[in-house]
């Protein structure tokens, strides 16, 4: 198989990367025209193994009733993210004409000079010395509001570069479009089970097949100065405004996933079909879902439809999403989960008590990881065990501080989360 020739790169060579946009890439009807040249974030190893296979693989679409297999061949490059002298020829390269990240929420917040989105910075610096003309950058990460994110993460590393780079956020203001997207396809970590199944089911190894549900949405709002593949030929949709789509999927699907993770795990679960078949984990998602609800009111969000089918695709039980992987850095991901519909029932009077009980659960989760010594990932980890190590009130107070600083000065709400905290815990 030709690979096509590379216009895209990726920064983030993960699971989702490859169910979703190179998926979406894949399906495009000019497809031979956009291939990929993807970048690891941290270790040179997801790149070594692709590489090995031609950055072909598997993609095992796992529905409720069976499986079905798809060679996926978009991904033209497979690169060690330290490989910045490849990351800038391809950048300073005009045929190149957008950048997708994937490199997960808390990269957004933290930028050495290793950190995906620096490397991103000195590669527009290539391409800007080149004179290789404006380009896209396409947050596909779970951010709210990902595109100006990843706009002010980016334009704030330019302007700390050396004299050298003098005027390069300038030149990033006038040439790189900061593309807005919400993001949806449920993709678990590949087990060495799912790498058994692609040989025995097909015959052949492959070292790095990828797991996803068979739904998948992308929504896109921004401008590609450069040009970009017909993802809309595999059912992309382009939006003027993309915060009433981003809102319904960050609340609702992960949302509801933070909740099962924090809850499901504290009451014995393991994954969130498992979850989900609790009651009690059901009914805290439903009550979360109304106080959202209420502020998702853009015609045609068809929100009860998304509701229903959220249930069916949490409900699959052949898909073992682990509420363990869903659970980390939930300081970030609160924010973007939990706070917002609290803040907006709190202004219109409510108590946004479902959503308060997001946070408290999150608050006896990590509470029983310290005490019990058990490892989690949070990038205010040492916050949070610290904070861990107060009694009470004062405990509930300290860890809402993490997550909201104004919802921590609000003594009622402290007061509900912490009246909230033991309620869902084990049976
Ligand atoms: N998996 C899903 O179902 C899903 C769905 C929608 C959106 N997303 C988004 O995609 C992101 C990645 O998900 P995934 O399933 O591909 O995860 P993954 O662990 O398979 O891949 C994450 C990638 O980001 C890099 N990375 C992570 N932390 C980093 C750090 N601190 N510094 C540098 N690089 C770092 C990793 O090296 C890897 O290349 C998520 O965080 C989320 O924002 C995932
Ligand atoms: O990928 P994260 O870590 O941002 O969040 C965990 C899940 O909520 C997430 O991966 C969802 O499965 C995904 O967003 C579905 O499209």
């Amino acid at each position: 198989m030709q690979a096509p020739p590379v216009r895209i790169v990726h920064l983030g060579l993960g699971a989702f990367h490859r169910s979703h946009q190179a998926w979406f890439t894949e399906h495009a009807s000019d497809s031979a025209e956009w291939g990929i040249a993807s970048f690891t974030g941290r270790r040179p190893d997801a790149a070594l193994t692709l590489a090995a296979q031609d950055g072909l693989f598997t993609l095992i679409e796992r529905g409720p009733e069976g499986d079905t297999f798809e060679v996926v061949g978009s991904i033209a490059e497979a690169v060690d993210g330290a490989d910045t002298d490849r990351l800038n020829e391809l950048l300073a390269a005009p045929a190149t004409a957008l950048v997708t990240l994937t490199v997960t929420e808390a990269v957004y917040e933290k930028h050495d000079a290793d950190s995906p989105l620096a490397r991103l910075v000195r590669g527009l610096a290539a391409r800007r010395d080149a004179g290789a003309g404006p380009i896209a950058v396409v947050s596909c990460d779970n951010v709210a509001g990902n595109g100006e994110v990843a706009e002010r993460a980016v334009l704030s590393i330019a302007e700390g570069l050396d004299a050298g780079s003098a005027g390069l956020a300038d030149w990033i203001g006038d040439n790189v479009s900061f593309v807005g997207t919400s993001v949806d396809r449920i993709t678990p970590r590949t087990t060495p089970e799912d790498i058994a199944e692609v040989a025995a089911q097909r015959g052949y190894r492959d070292e790095a097949p990828v797991v996803a549900e068979p739904f998948a949405n992308w929504i896109l709002s921004g401008g590609f100065p450069a040009g970009r593949p017909r993802w809309e030929d595999a059912g992309a949709q382009f939006v003027d405004d993309i915060e009433p789509f981003e809102n319904r999927k960050l609340w609702l699907l992960n949302g509801a996933h933070s909740l099962l993770a924090y809850a499901g795990q504290l009451r014995g679960h393991t994954t969130v079909a498992e979850a989900i078949d609790d009651a009690a984990c059901r009914d805290a998602v439903e009550a979360f879902w109304n106080e959202a609800a209420r502020h998702l009111t853009l015609p045609g969000l068809g929100v009860p439809a998304y509701r229903d089918a959220l249930l069916e695709r949490f409900s699959n039980p052949r898909i073992a999403h682990h509420l363990a992987q869903i659970a980390a850095d939930g300081t970030t991901k609160l924010r973007m989960r939990a706070v917002p519909v609290l803040s907006a029932e709190l202004a219109e009077g409510r108590s946004g008590v479902a959503a308060a009980r997001m946070i408290a659960a999150w608050i006896d989760f990590v509470s029983a990881a310290v005490a019990s010594g058990t490892d989690f990932q949070d990038p205010l980890k040492e916050h949070i065990v610290a904070a861990a190590g107060l009694e009470g009130r004062e405990r509930t107070q300290a860890l809402t501080e993490l997550v909201s600083a104004e919802l921590a000065g609000d003594p009622l709400v402290v007061s509900r989360i912490d009246s909230l905290r033991g309620t869902l815990g084990a049976e």
